[in-house]
């Protein structure tokens, strides 16, 4: 089993009459990319503030494994915040560098990975204007740099692909996962469930300060019990109610004329399915593919609408909340 550098347990938060966070449990294994997923306002800011000790819990305990006292944790946490707050009218590569002088690199050091960092990340041609004189999207890739620098064993991140255009944000995701690979472990809070999805090796989806699901991509299935998602396109009619009649069938929906979409039952064989999707229509395109994590999320959502303990903690505010927040 891998050692756990961090461990979160019954934490609660409150502001007010707000409960940020509500009882959450979890931990991350050494070397892993974790997850913090949810909605906005579901309290994910919260949970990584305290866990930078910014804040304290109401209750419950958050302890680290790094192998140092916590008066030295500083030294080995890497923090990019969600407010970003560098100085606007400082040049880009001495900000840099104080970050991570401030962290215990000597300056050479620090002044030589910032221009090795600087050119991973496109900006090294940038190094001498002032930080204003950035988009916000690149600003938020010099704050990235200046929270990794030391090479913390632990990097927490804040909404790290918040302000990025998509070609920032495939290239945020090859840096986490070089990290990831040199060893650093990594949590990141976020709401963009298509990015996660494709790095995370463990998720913890949280709204309005509750678990509502924790683990693998397989084991978010597994527990959910979603199936095989179907998508075909056909000429001709379609007999819908055979469909919706057949034994291996969750749901099915009809988007236009011409296509079904089906979730196949998580028990269901999809060889025999097809077959008989084969007899029942002329079929022209078919895509097959595993749930996606969105996908999983709503499921959870309607069990917990069911009343079904398999998508506890979910509500249908949740899945409101989350649609406007993928955009
Ligand atoms: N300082 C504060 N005072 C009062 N309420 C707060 C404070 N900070 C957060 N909250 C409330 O706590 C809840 C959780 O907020 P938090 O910022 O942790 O969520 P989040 O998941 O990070 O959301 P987002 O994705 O929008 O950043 C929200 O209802 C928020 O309004």
């Amino acid at each position: 089993m891998s050692r756990q550098i961090l461990t979160v347990e019954a934490v609660e938060k409150h502001y007010k009459t707000v409960k940020a966070v509500d009882r959450i449990s979890f931990s991350v294994d050494e070397g892993e990319i974790f997850a913090l997923l949810g909605p906005n306002g579901a309290g994910k800011s919260t949970m990584v503030r305290m866990m930078m000790r910014i804040i304290a819990p109401d209750a419950g305990r958050i302890r680290y494994d790094l192998g140092v006292p916590e008066d030295a944790l500083l030294s080995r946490l890497g923090y990019l915040p969600e407010d970003r707050g560098l100085y606007q009218d400082m040049a880009i590569l001495p900000t840099i560098v104080y970050f991570g002088v401030l962290r215990g690199m000597t300056r050479a050091d620090a002044k030589r990975e910032a221009r090795l960092w600087l050119e991973k990340m496109d900006l090294v041609d940038r190094a001498g204007e002032r930080l204003d004189s950035l988009s916000k999207g690149n600003q938020q890739k010099i704050q990235f740099i200046a929270s990794v620098l030391h090479r913390p064993r632990f990097a927490i991140l804040d909404e790290p692909f918040s302000g990025l255009d998509p070609i920032n944000q495939n290239l945020m995701i090859e840096v986490l996962q070089e990290l990831r690979a040199q060893g650093t472990t990594v949590l990141l809070s976020a709401h963009q469930m298509e990015l996660v999805e494709s790095i995370a090796d463990r998720l913890f989806l949280m709204n309005r300060g509750k678990q509502v699901l924790y683990g693998t991509m397989a084991e978010l299935r597994e527990r959910v019990g979603v199936g095989t998602n179907i998508k075909i396109g056909f000429r001709g009619m379609a007999d819908l109610a055979a469909f919706e009649c057949h034994p291996a069938v969750d749901l099915v929906s009809r988007p236009e004329e011409g296509r079904l979409e089906l979730m196949l039952r998580p028990e269901a064989a999809l060889g025999a399915f097809l077959e008989f999707a084969c007899g029942a229509l002329d079929i022209v395109t078919l895509e097959s593919r595993e749930m996606s994590l969105h996908g999983i999320y709503l499921r959870a959502v309607k069990l917990a609408e069911e009343g079904d303990p398999r998508g506890e903690g979910s509500t249908t505010t949740a899945v409101q909340e989350l649609e406007v927040g993928v955009g």
